[in-house]
């Protein structure tokens, strides 16, 4: 392993990356603009290599331009001196392939050792596996068959989501990927683990001596995380009709958000003591018992007509490749308990949907009031505190306080203290994926979701897929552009709480003090 407490001085060691599946959209938008930020940003050592690898054929010329438009298109950097462009450009090869056929394994073997000779990489080789589920484990046997995994180098595989569709199916394919690589060497990609502020969660908590002792019961009255998107499933209707919010964002983004938000300080920052902790939390979720546990604490929705901006917007049962009866959930919310000494009695609510108002992902800790409020008699109802951490597309966090109103005798109001972390640092923020195949290079798994913490989500979020499946067209619907059913924030009035506004849709009466 490398030495990961020395990381961010480090150039990734040589290695060659494959990019399966690289005539595909994720490729093009998010993986060769982050190869090319971590080149600009030196953090690549000259002896890499890329080698795309999918179907369609392509000369290594016109694989070149395919990754020189995605870069000028996607990457916070752009292509602007063509020395330096054709100095990062003569890395990548391109081999077509069917993947499920062994007899391009033989040449494609071929061209990685020329491609290793010519750049004096050692054998280390990392398969970035940007293709559909289905095809990972013929991928992993091929490649061993193949004999793509006998360099002398180290063999990582990253895989992306979805693992699978539910516990059962995510075994099998574990099972498929364990008879050719070993656990440590599966890097499993949650990208909401790369983004700059999900990692802060983890610093702003065990770094800060005045929030630790009042991340409790005994000071937290409720946390509430959302993710919110205005997009509806774009091109991607066949792949999410099958899948829904529940199993595309749930078992995966807002769940590992959620151990980062609850889980105990590991006692060193290493990989799996901070896997070891996050594990924890999910074993510790209270599952719903019955179906009636599932109806009262989560609601689900699909997006009807509706409008945003000015911009009608069709339902989702009219989007390209979404079954015209469809009962797949657009949004969820829920009410989830972590059953342990710190959290029990402390409600985390959860939503995430398309086609909302508005884009973000923000997480917003709620502290309980004070036990007496000497301000009544003055007709002052206090706010309760809040800590507020912005992750997208705003970066940064800010707290919530109750401050005397300056120049009156007694009125109070309620004052945010905002750090704007996106509005200082800007485009220099590196991409999720900047951080995770600069992670993944440097043999560093923290930021990688480990089998077991995929197996207890699964388990976790079957129950409710479970229920749900009982009576698919027991389903809400809400106007697209509008903030979901109602049930939502009927799911907190119950408990006396309410949703709080997002990504700086702060109610009119605060005061705010920013830096950034
Ligand atoms: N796009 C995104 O934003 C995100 C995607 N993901 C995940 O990433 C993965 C890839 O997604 P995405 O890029 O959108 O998918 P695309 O459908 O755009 O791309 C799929 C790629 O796989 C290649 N491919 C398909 N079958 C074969 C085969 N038999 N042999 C060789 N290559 C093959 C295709 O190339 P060709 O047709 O030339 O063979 C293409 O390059 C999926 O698991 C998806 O869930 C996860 C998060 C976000
Ligand atoms: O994994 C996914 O994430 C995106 C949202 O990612 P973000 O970084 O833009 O917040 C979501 O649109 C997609 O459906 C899902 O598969």
């Amino acid at each position: 392993m490398a030495d990961i407490q020395n990381l961010e001085s480090l150039q990734t060691p040589g290695a060659v990356f494959f990019i399966f599946g690289a005539t595909g959209d994720l490729a093009r938008r998010k993986l060769f603009p982050a190869i090319y930020s971590l080149y600009r940003e030196g953090k690549l050592a000259e002896d890499f290599a890329v080698i795309g690898v999918a179907r369609r054929p392509r000369t290594p010329e016109e694989f070149r331009d395919d990754v020189h438009r995605s870069i000028q298109e996607f990457c916070r950097y752009k292509v602007e001196d063509t020395a330096h462009w054709t100095r990062f450009a003569e890395h990548f090869s391109y081999k077509s392939l069917d993947i499920n056929n062994i007899d391009g394994y033989v040449e494609l073997r071929e061209l990685t050792e020329s491609v290793e000779s010519r750049f004096g990489i050692p054998g280390n080789r990392m398969f970035y596996l940007a293709l559909a589920p289905e095809l990972f484990g013929s991928v992993s046997f091929n490649l061993q068959k193949g004999g793509m995994l006998s360099s002398g180098g180290w063999h990582r595989l990253v895989i992306e989501k979805p693992f699978g569709y539910d516990l059962l199916s995510a075994q099998k394919l574990n099972e498929e990927l364990n008879q050719v690589f070993k656990e440590e060497e599966i890097y499993r990609i949650d990208h909401y683990l790369g983004k700059e502020m999900v990692q802060n969660i983890e610093v702003i908590r065990f770094a800060n001596a005045f929030f630790e002792p009042l991340w409790n019961n005994k000071h937290i009255s409720n946390i509430q995380i959302t993710l919110s998107e205005t997009v509806g499933v774009e091109e991607r209707g066949g792949y999410y009709d099958h899948s829904g919010a529940l199993r595309d964002m749930g078992q995966n983004h807002m769940l590992q958000m959620l151990t980062m938000i609850a889980m105990e300080p590991p006692s060193r920052l290493y990989p799996e003591d901070i896997r070891d902790e996050k594990v924890k939390v999910l074993r510790s979720l209270r599952p719903y018992a019955t179906p009636l546990e599932v109806k009262e604490n989560v609601v689900r929705g699909q997006y009807t007509e509706g409008e945003s901006m000015g911009k009608h917007l069709p339902g989702y049962r009219q989007e390209d490749k979404v079954d015209p009866n469809s009962n797949t959930e657009t949004y969820f919310a829920a009410k989830v308990f972590v059953d342990n000494f710190r959290w029990a009695g402390v409600p985390f609510y959860i939503r995430t949907g398309k086609r909302l108002p508005v884009k973000t992902t923000e997480v917003v800790v709620e502290f309980k009031q004070m036990p007496t409020n000497v301000y009544l008699g003055q007709k002052h109802t206090l706010e309760p505190n809040l800590l507020v951490i912005r992750v997208n597309p705003m970066e940064g966090i800010y707290i919530k306080i109750n401050a005397k109103k300056p120049g009156s005798e007694s009125a109070i109001e309620p004052l945010a203290m905002e750090f704007c972390q996106s509005c200082q640092v800007g485009i220099n923020s590196p991409e999720a994926y900047e951080r995770l195949i600069y992670d993944a290079a440097n043999g560093d798994s923290t930021y990688f979701t480990r089998w077991d913490e995929v197996a207890t989500a699964w388990a976790f979020v079957d129950r409710i897929a479970a229920a749900w499946a009982q009576n698919p067209g027991d389903i809400s619907t809400y106007p697209a552009g509008s903030w979901g059913p109602e049930e939502a924030a009927e799911l907190l009035a119950k408990d006396g709480f309410h949703w709080w506004p997002v990504n700086g849709q702060e109610e009119d009466n605060v005061i705010w003090i920013s830096r950034g």
